[in-house]
């Protein structure tokens, strides 16, 4: 097993609040990660420091063998993490495609290369009927599957997304679960996840936030039948169906 990503002792604190506190963590490669944890958990904050966004106050993050604790968030997105966040990225002024090729062109040589991976993009998340749209008229969803689609344009190695399904239909999560399975052939996958039927069908492993450390790490089934699990999580957001 090659671990992709770890962390050790990572550790952010907000003005005396233990957002995320020493938490040791490893992602093999190849492997549909999910995690999980009731609002407030510490999950945003953690990726945030995995990407370069967020300082830590104390510990270390590797990526493929190498101490990235210090580079910048774009130096991390050269070294292959690509992430999409809750908060949208999208230039909504400019059409669909051009999104995609912003996010593909420091990836790639030439422009025919960064037009068939947008078209290649933007079929997989199921907007490749939209390229000439301006960005900003897609609904709330189509927007999320945008995102998606310039971080796959990226071809990363490490693609993190954030609440990737929030706003969309349940068409859209079921082509989403199809979408995720399918990354998974060629790219390791940590997705934050409030939708349970999302992390039960498509995450090999499942990792546990609550107050700001791990709670428990294991396969869907185990973590659906932990009875800490379900006293800190599935007892709440999962049982509202959100
Ligand atoms: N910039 C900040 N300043 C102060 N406190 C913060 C900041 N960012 C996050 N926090 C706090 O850190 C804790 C962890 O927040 P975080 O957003 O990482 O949780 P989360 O698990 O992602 O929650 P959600 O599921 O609601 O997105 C919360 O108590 C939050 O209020």
């Amino acid at each position: 097993m090659t671990v992709l990503l770890s962390t050790r002792g990572l550790s952010k604190h907000f003005s005396g609040l233990h957002a995320v506190e020493n938490v040791d963590f490893d992602l093999p490669a190849g492997q549909i990660r999910a995690l999980i944890g009731p609002n407030g958990a510490g999950k945003t904050t953690f990726v945030g420091m995995l990407c370069g966004r967020i300082t830590p106050s104390a510990g270390a993050v590797i990526f493929d063998g190498q101490d990235i604790s210090h580079l910048p968030a774009h130096r991390r997105i050269r070294l292959g993490m690509a992430y999409t966040f809750q908060i949208t990225s999208v230039f909504p002024g400019l059409s669909v495609a051009e999104n995609v090729a912003l996010a593909a062109r420091p990836h790639l040589r030439g422009e025919a290369e960064v037009a068939a991976a947008v078209q290649d993009a933007l079929d997989r998340v199921g907007l490749g009927g939209r390229t000439g749209q301006v960005a900003g008229d897609l609904s709330y969803g189509h927007q999320r599957l945008l995102e998606i689609a310039m971080g796959i344009a990226q071809a990363p190695r490490l693609l993190i997304l954030d609440e990737p399904t929030q706003g969309l239909s349940d068409g859209e999560i079921a082509a989403f679960k199809a979408l995720i399975r399918d990354l998974s052939a060629t790219t390791t996958i940590l997705l934050i996840e409030h939708n349970m039927s999302v992390v039960m069908e498509t995450a090999d492993m499942v990792t546990v936030m609550n107050f700001g450390a791990i709670l428990a790490e294991g396969r869907p089934e185990e973590i659906r039948a932990d009875p800490a699990v379900q006293a800190a999580y599935l007892g709440t957001d999962a049982d509202a169906g959100t």
